[in-house]
């Protein structure tokens, strides 16, 4: 026994100085050696471990090369792993994300986790490289990139490579898709590209105020596009759909657009017309805008003269540029945009090569004059849907009534009923008045507001109608009194 324990003791020391000789003497090698050699031996001990290391590595990094983009898989790693692996590391980072609340968890650099799928035991490290390198320049320091480590057996190669790494795109990809939070991009006229902030409006198809067939058919037609991706595919069309919604100002046109955006989840691109130069900057914008979101170009009959473009292109080459002209009589004037695209562009914006890019995008134009617009631009095809949002109607008011009063059903309804179905009022002007102008204000007193609200409506609509017919007669008994005179004139 003292035999054996002596052999152990013996064993050790000469390991130990067999690794502290190895020690001196690749010390020796690192600074002694010229570079070529050094690199040579590097390599041939790499080679030799990995000979002889059962295991693979595979590295998956933040950034590469000159990319300024991170890295789509190593966010869905890190979404994975926040969710997965993060209960059994011991360190983790707690770091607060812009615009939320809550704390996202991610391990911490250099910590290990173990993961498990399949039977198939996997290990992940995060590390980062470059921040403690030498700096590039004392103003330019070589910027941290960071990387997730996965290392497994062998022999279990196939299993990892060919589903367990695809187990955590997916997930890591659903995970991020509900942690997202959605963007509200709108291209400014300095830098001519897009800048965002985060979409949050409340709006939904429940608060909007329209007649339940018309959304319900509005919901349907949206969810079925999102639906569609391999009947798309099959029919050989671009995934996308255009919308064009009308109607008069106060109707809730960019209230439908939020609610559509919060039903599909998808964000939302604001393209201010006015602002692009031309029509190679529009299909840049175009091209940058992402999967899952809705293009919107709102009053578009104030944005381009597109009528008198038509006109000028039916006479000259398709690309002549004309000035967008900004001069509508309805609407306010705004400056003179400089813009040079045409409709021509616009039209490529819709279903030239380029809007195939990206896929599942829907476009909205909305205006409030459509007969304004060319009917190139509506055709079915280009604008897939038509959608006429109109003046408040008694199923419109009570949907109002519920957001803002929480009233279901009132005595007072009768009358609004009677009154809403005689005058046009905008949901708009409807929400106005039910809004409680203090949180004590009785809604008794909003509904009577509505009420008043309506008779002005209704009087000032038969005031207008009675001065429009006394110059209707005037102007019958002017046309009488010229053609009898026109007759009397005459020769006998
Ligand atoms: N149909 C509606 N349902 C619910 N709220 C509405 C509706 N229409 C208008 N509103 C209310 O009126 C406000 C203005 O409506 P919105 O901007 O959506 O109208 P619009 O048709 O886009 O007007 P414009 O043509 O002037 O752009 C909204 O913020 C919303 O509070």
């Amino acid at each position: 026994m003292k035999m054996r324990s002596m052999t152990m003791v013996e064993m050790w020391a000469s390991l130990g100085s067999t690794m502290a000789s190895f020690m001196f003497v690749w010390a020796i090698i690192q600074r002694y050696c010229p570079p070529e050699l050094r690199r040579y031996l590097e390599k041939s001990t790499n080679r030799l471990t990995t000979f002889f290391n059962p295991y693979i590595q595979i590295s998956i990094h933040e950034f590469t090369g000159s990319n300024l983009k991170p890295h789509k898989a190593y966010g869905r790693v890190e979404a994975y792993l926040s969710v997965n692996s993060s209960k059994s590391a011991k360190k983790l980072k707690a770091e607060m994300v812009k615009g939320s609340s809550k704390l996202v968890l991610s391990i911490d650099d250099h910590e290990k986790v173990t993961d498990e799928f399949r039977g198939v035991k996997v290990w992940w490290v995060s590390g980062k490289v470059g921040s403690s390198a030498r700096p590039m320049s004392m103003y330019h320091p070589e910027p941290e990139k960071r990387y997730y480590r996965l290392t497994f057996h062998k022999k279990h190669r196939e299993t990892v490579t060919e589903s367990y790494l695809e187990h955590v795109m997916q997930i890591g990809k659903e995970i991020r898709g509900r942690s997202r939070r959605r963007k509200l991009y709108t291209n400014s006229q300095k830098h001519s590209m897009w800048s965002h902030i985060v979409f949050k409006h409340p709006a939904t198809f429940d608060t909007l105020a329209m007649e339940s067939e018309k959304k319900q058919d509005v919901i349907e037609d949206l969810l079925a596009f999102t639906q569609s991706k391999d009947m798309y595919a099959r029919i050989g069309k671009a995934w996308k759909r255009g919308y064009l919604l009308y109607g008069p100002p106060g109707t809730g046109k960019s209230t439908m657009i939020a609610a559509m955006a919060n039903l599909l989840d998808y964000d939302v691109y604001d393209l201010e017309l006015t602002s692009v130069r031309d029509n190679t900057e529009l299909k840049r914008l175009l091209i940058e805008t992402t999967s899952k979101s809705i293009i919107v170009i709102e009053d578009i009959d104030c944005s381009l003269d597109l009528t008198g473009q038509r006109k000028k292109q039916e006479k000259s080459p398709e690309d002549e540029s004309i000035k967008g002209k900004t001069e509508t009589p309805h609407k306010e004037k705004k400056e003179e945009s400089g813009s040079k695209v045409t409709l021509s562009g616009l039209l490529n914006f819709i279903d030239g090569l380029w809007s195939a890019c990206g896929g599942e995008k829907i476009i909205v134009f909305t205006t409030n004059y459509v007969e304004k617009l060319d009917p190139a631009l509506t055709r079915r095809g280009r604008m897939d849907k038509h959608v006429e949002l109109s003046y408040c109607s008694f199923e419109g008011f009570k949907v109002l009534a519920k957001n803002y009063l929480e009233l279901e059903a009132h005595p007072m309804f009768q009358s609004i009923h009677r009154l809403i179905e005689e005058t046009k009022i905008t949901p708009a002007d409807v929400a106005e008045n039910l809004m409680r102008k203090s949180p004590r204000e009785e809604a008794e007193k909003c509904l009577s507001n509505l009420i008043r609200a309506l008779q002005e409506a209704k009087e000032a609509a038969a005031k207008k109608k009675g001065e429009e017919e006394s110059d209707d007669i005037e102007q019958a008994n002017e046309d009488a009194q010229r053609k009898d005179k026109q007759e009397s004139d005459k020769p006998i």
